[in-house]
């Protein structure tokens, strides 16, 4: 390397060395990807509506090794950082899921241990941020926040819940029969959303807890509920639309107020949508997928910062594995050391 572009690493360098912890956000937003699927599809549309909002944090993908290279070429060309993670499998049991393919999402426990970051909010491939939610960031620690879901889908034919009509969305309509069926279940979030503190105790603590439980009907969403049931925090609705919402308990959604909606009843997912499930004619579904597709298209939302190639790598989540390395990289970029390609805008 020149001597000048030498003098300027080192004093780039120094000064990182010098910077107190806080300019490190350690603050990301995390989705989680599986399979060869059309979820990648979800991603590329999250980080660009994270963009779009103007979001002061990146967008870390916990990938499972199943996802094709193609797919983590398009989302590391939208600014994504690729992370992969080791699958979590529940322990051996003949449990009807309520959806066959939610064995896969104990994977999202891997999370946790993304200790780069000192606080993450998680949110589904099927889920778009239509209004900064950076704020969240700021909420006070030690909780588990997340937005409180509805008992009144067919999905939850199993639960008492459903078989009473009681749902916590409005439990006044049919209260909870405490003389029949005990204390009313605990409030009970949809895991699609979530602000988190990554630990690696409580990685561990997690996946020792998950062997020495029976999987249920909703995967991982039952589990972190009766995980984290103590410190639970519920947030707004504003901020996880659960579609199934809009027709359970209209008076509950102001939809010009809805920051974060959360494509997950049948049918709704906005890459693979055809209109023909239950609901899926409705005009508020028909404005939300249309909405999603206007930002996945926008081709002014495509990523336009360079790919970091350092040594011929391209820098992953991997290589911020001890959190400082991305912050580091952008510290040598200012120095010039650290090479970028451009990055091919695509998805
Ligand atoms: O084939 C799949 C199915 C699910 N997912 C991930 O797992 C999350 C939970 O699944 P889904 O959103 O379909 O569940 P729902 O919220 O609809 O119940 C998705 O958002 C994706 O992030 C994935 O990557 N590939
Ligand atoms: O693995 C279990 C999944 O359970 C949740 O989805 C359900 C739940 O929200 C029900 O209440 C709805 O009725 C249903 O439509 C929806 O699919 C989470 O969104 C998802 O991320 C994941 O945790
Ligand atoms: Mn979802």
């Amino acid at each position: 390397m020149a001597p000048e572009i030498v003098r300027r690493a080192a004093a780039a360098v120094a000064a990182y060395g010098k910077r107190p912890a806080a300019a490190v956000s350690r603050r990301a937003y995390v989705t989680f990807l599986a399979g060869d699927g059309d979820y990648w599809k979800g991603v590329v549309g999250l980080a660009k509506g994270l963009r779009k909002v103007k979001s002061a944090y990146p967008l870390v993908v916990a990938m499972l090794p199943d996802v094709p290279e193609g797919h983590r070429r398009i989302l590391r060309s939208q600014g994504c950082l690729v992370r992969e993670i080791e699958p979590v499998h529940p322990p051996e049991n003949q449990t009807q899921f309520a959806m066959a393919y939610y064995v896969i999402n104990y994977s999202k426990l891997r999370i946790w241990e993304f200790v780069e970051y000192q606080k993450m909010i998680y949110l589904d491939a099927d889920i778009q941020v239509y209004d900064n939610i950076d704020h969240l960031f700021d909420l006070p620690g030690g909780h588990f926040y997340a937005v409180m879901d509805c008992f009144c889908e067919k999905t939850w034919s199993h639960t008492p819940q459903y078989q009473i009509g009681y749902c916590q969305q409005c439990p006044d309509k049919v209260s909870w029969p405490e003389d029949k069926l005990g204390a009313p279940p605990a409030l009970y979030f949809n895991a699609g959303m979530f602000v988190h503190e990554p630990s690696l105790a409580t990685a561990e603590s997690l996946l020792k807890t998950l062997k020495s439980i029976t999987p249920t009907p909703f995967a991982e969403q039952d589990f972190l509920n009766m995980f984290f049931k103590d410190i639970y925090k519920p947030i707004a609705g504003v901020y996880n639309l659960v579609l199934a919402m809009l027709w359970r308990h209209p008076e509950n959604v102001q939809l010009d107020k809805v920051k974060v909606v959360h494509y997950c009843a049948a049918g709704s997912k906005p890459w693979r949508y055809t209109g023909k499930e239950a609901n899926m004619d409705r005009e508020d579904i028909k404005m939300l997928v249309e909405k999603w597709w206007d930002i996945y298209n926008d081709e002014s939302l495509d990523y336009k910062g360079p790919a970091v190639v350092v040594d011929g790598v391209p820098a992953t989540a991997g290589a911020a594995a001890d959190g400082l390395k991305q912050p580091f990289l952008a510290v040598l970029s200012e120095a010039g050391v650290v090479h970028y390609v451009a990055a091919p805008s695509a998805a």
